[in-house]
């Protein structure tokens, strides 16, 4: 007896296995990408049936294709048996592909599990026909059916294991072509298993229904069909879901990583910042510790930043920040740290240099590189300290102290240096600390004195004005002269209160003397160079004028010349103020700084004092000195300036001044510095002998 086949049917059946066989590739896909392994499992399972059914139902629509001339139908028992067993072997099919690794011997365990499966599900799905005479089978078709069943399980294996992880255009052509590939090998397992099946004449079908085969090929085809598509679309959102959480993941990853980068960066130059470097030095130290590499720090400070900042605005003090920053990454090594510890403070940690003469080498690269930052009176610079280990520390806390001092030493040495540590350096420097505190205290308990010095006129010896001198009345150490703590004051920044405090205490006087009746002449009071560019200082100025009821003529500035140029020239805009209040300028120690007479143009001043290191030699045959002393004299007047000589301490000095037409003179020779009492006691002689040219000798301070 021989069967036909529907067409129509058998192309269902065809349908069918290509899909299923493209569910199953689709779903290896997300059992392997379930992070949870309980959404593996239930990936797993739904999969197994979803396949399963496919294959099962390939192979029944495929039965049911299949006419003979007798009536036909199937056992509904052994039919479920047969889909529990395409079931079976989808779920091992599955879970061998979803394994993160696929070995040759589990590759053709697997192979060997699902075509006995399927062959199972084949030969018993026939079985549900309970022909009578049972089934006659070909053994060779059997082999050629069982051999197919083997070949196209272990393909299957095969290319769903590898295709599980394709992208996702390149997986759906990929997939596409694979599900052809194994649906035929489906349908020509089960037709190779139809073949070998003889039905002898005169069967009868034990399982034969009423049911139309046309229908129930249809309603079995697409129930398996909408079960796949099912499975295919809640694959389709699984895979969607995981690329939205992936995106979120990275998203999350990537404001990790900028979070990480804020926190160990300087957000304006976008240097390392403290909580890098300290890591840095800390990977340095252990180097150190584990192969005795040595390495070291440079403590850069920029000089005179405040004031540009103040001066052009913190605007273009961050660009210059920046352009410092990046001049000095430029010359270190690609290995080396440069760290921002804020404001115009740097640290560089430079590895592997192993001299003291290397170092030195690299500090001064990056003093030129800051050099180059900048133009005019914007033009940077900075003192640098270095410190190595393990020379000076084994600890970062000692080396950053190290490198500060040594810094510290460098901007005392004149700015725009380098210094490296050196271990004297931290007596001086706790020294420097114990006078600093001694001042802070001594600046509120009334320690500190004005003393006054005179100046007369060089023609007629008028009294012409005075200088406020400060003193320290030390409860132990005695009188301290001002070059001892003025230095500390500058540094440490109580020149502020310092200054405040002599121009209160000289204002207060001025108001003494005055309602005492004498005739004050101007008093000079020294003007820090740090505190000349606080904006502030001429309303504070005229504050304290007002207080005490003070014109602004009885008071003088002097500021000292050895101030940089440029940091002088920055000043203009104060000195004009000063000017406009009434408030004359003086410019102090004349011929120490850098005697640039061309800059003395621009500055709004009244005065220039001569500095004292001119006026020593002057009538004992230094002719460089009388020379020097005379164009400065003969400038300042083309200037309209006054000209003061300090020092004066001989009645030659004197002469030589007269002779070369100086205004005025200050020196031991007329008077030292004397406490207010004994100054007033010289305004009150003046006054009394007003008109009259007087000498007036004092005695020493
Ligand atoms: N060898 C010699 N020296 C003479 C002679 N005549 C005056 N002197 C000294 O020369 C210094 C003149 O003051 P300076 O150049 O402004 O130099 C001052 C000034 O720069 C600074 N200073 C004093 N008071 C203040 C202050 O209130 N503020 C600031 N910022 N600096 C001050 O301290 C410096 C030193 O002050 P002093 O020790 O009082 O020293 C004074 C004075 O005693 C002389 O004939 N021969």
């Amino acid at each position: 007896m021989f069967g036909t086949y529907d067409y129509r049917i058998t192309v269902l059946a065809v349908v069918v296995a290509i899909l299923a066989s493209y569910t199953a590739l689709d779903l290896v896909g997300r059992v392997s990408a379930a992070t949870r392994s309980r959404d593996a499992f239930a990936w797993l399972a739904a999969g197994a049936v979803a396949m399963g059914t496919g294959i099962w139902s390939m192979h029944f629509v495929g039965m049911l294709a299949f006419e003979l001339p007798i009536e036909m139908g199937y056992d509904i028992h052994i039919t479920a048996l047969s889909w529990l067993m395409a079931v079976l072997a989808s779920s091992v099919a599955l879970f061998l592909a979803s394994r993160a690794a696929l070995s040759r011997a589990r590759l053709l365990i697997g192979a060997v599990f699902m075509a006995v499966s399927i062959a199972g599900m084949h030969y018993t799905g026939m079985a549900a026909m309970l022909m009578e005479p049972g089934i006659v089978y070909d053994p060779l078709w059997v082999g050629i059916s069982l051999l197919i069943a083997l070949a196209a399980s272990g393909a299957a294996l095969w290319i769903a294991f590898y295709l599980r992880e394709v992208s996702r255009v390149r997986g759906f052509a990929g997939k596409a072509g694979a599900a052809v590939f194994m649906g035929a090998a489906i349908v020509g397992m089960h037709y190779a298993g139809m073949a070998a099946a003889k039905f002898p004449i005169g069967s009868i079908c034990g399982a034969a229904s009423q049911l139309d085969s046309v229908w129930l090929a249809t309603l079995v085809g697409a129930c398996t069909i909408l079960l796949l598509g099912t499975a295919l679309t809640a694959a389709a959102l699984d895979r969607r879901l995981e690329s939205h959480t992936a995106q979120l993941i990275y998203s999350l990853s990537e404001a990790n990583s900028s979070l990480r980068h804020a926190s160990r960066h300087d957000p304006l130059t976008n240097l390392a910042n403290r909580h890098l470097l300290h890591e840095r030095v800390e990977q340095a130290l252990m180097q150190w510790r584990e192969k005795k590499t040595r390495f070291s720090i440079a403590y850069i400070d920029l000089d005179g930043f405040k004031v540009i900042n103040d001066q052009l605005g913190h605007d273009v003090g961050d660009q210059l920040l920046k352009r410092a920053g990046a001049a000095m990454t430029s010359v270190v090594r690609h290995g080396d740290t440069v760290a921002r510890m804020g404001g115009d403070e740097f640290i560089v940690v430079l590895q592997g240099l192993s001299t003291q003469e290397a170092v030195a080498r690299v500090c001064e690269k990056l003093l030129d590189a800051i050099a180059q930052v900048g133009e005019g009176s914007a033009r940077l610079s900075a003192s640098i300290g270095s410190a190595t280990c393990p020379r000076d520390g084994t600890a970062l806390s000692d080396l950053v102290t190290a490198g500060d001092v040594a810094m510290y030493i460098a901007k005392n040495k004149g700015k725009n240096c380098y210094q490296a540590y050196e271990s004297s350096m931290a007596t001086r420097i706790a020294e420097e600390y114990t006078v600093q505190e001694d001042l802070r205290d001594a600046i509120q308990d009334g320690e500190l004195v004005v003393y006054y010095q005179p100046k007369y006129s060089t023609r007629d010896r008028q009294l012409t004005g005075a200088e406020a001198l400060v003193r320290w009345e030390h409860p132990d150490k005695g009188m301290i002269p001002p070059d001892q703590f003025i230095g500390i004051a500058e540094r440490s920044g109580l020149i502020n209160d310092l200054e405040s405090w002599v121009l209160d205490s000289v204002c207060a006087q001025i108001r003494r003397w005055l309602d005492m009746g004498l005739e004050v002449p101007p008093i000079s009071v020294n003007l820090s160079a740090i505190r000349i560019h606080n904006e502030d200082l001429p309303e504070r100025t005229q504050a304290c004028l007002d207080k005490h009821g003070v014109a602004a003529s009885y008071l003088m500035f002097e500021i000292t010349e050895s101030l940089a140029v440029r940091e002088i020239l920055r000043a203009v805009e104060a000195l004009k103020r000063f000017s406009a209040m009434g408030v004359r300028v003086a410019l102090d120690d004349f011929g120490t700084g850098h005697s640039s007479l061309s800059y003395l143009r621009q500055l709004p001043i009244q005065q220039l004092k001569i500095d004292r290191s001119f006026i020593k030699d002057l009538g004992a045959c230094d002719g460089d000195h009388v020379e020097i002393v005379r164009s400065i004299i003969g400038l300042a007047h083309a200037l309209r300036l006054r000209v003061v000589a300090e020092g004066v301490e001989t009645e030659q000095q004197m002469a030589f001044l007269d002779s070369l037409d100086c205004d005025e003179v200050q020196g031991f020779l007329m008077g030292r510095p004397v406490p207010a009492a004994a100054f007033g006691e010289v305004v009150a002689q003046q006054s009394g002998r007003a008109g009259k040219a007087t000498l007036h000798m004092l005695p020493g301070a």
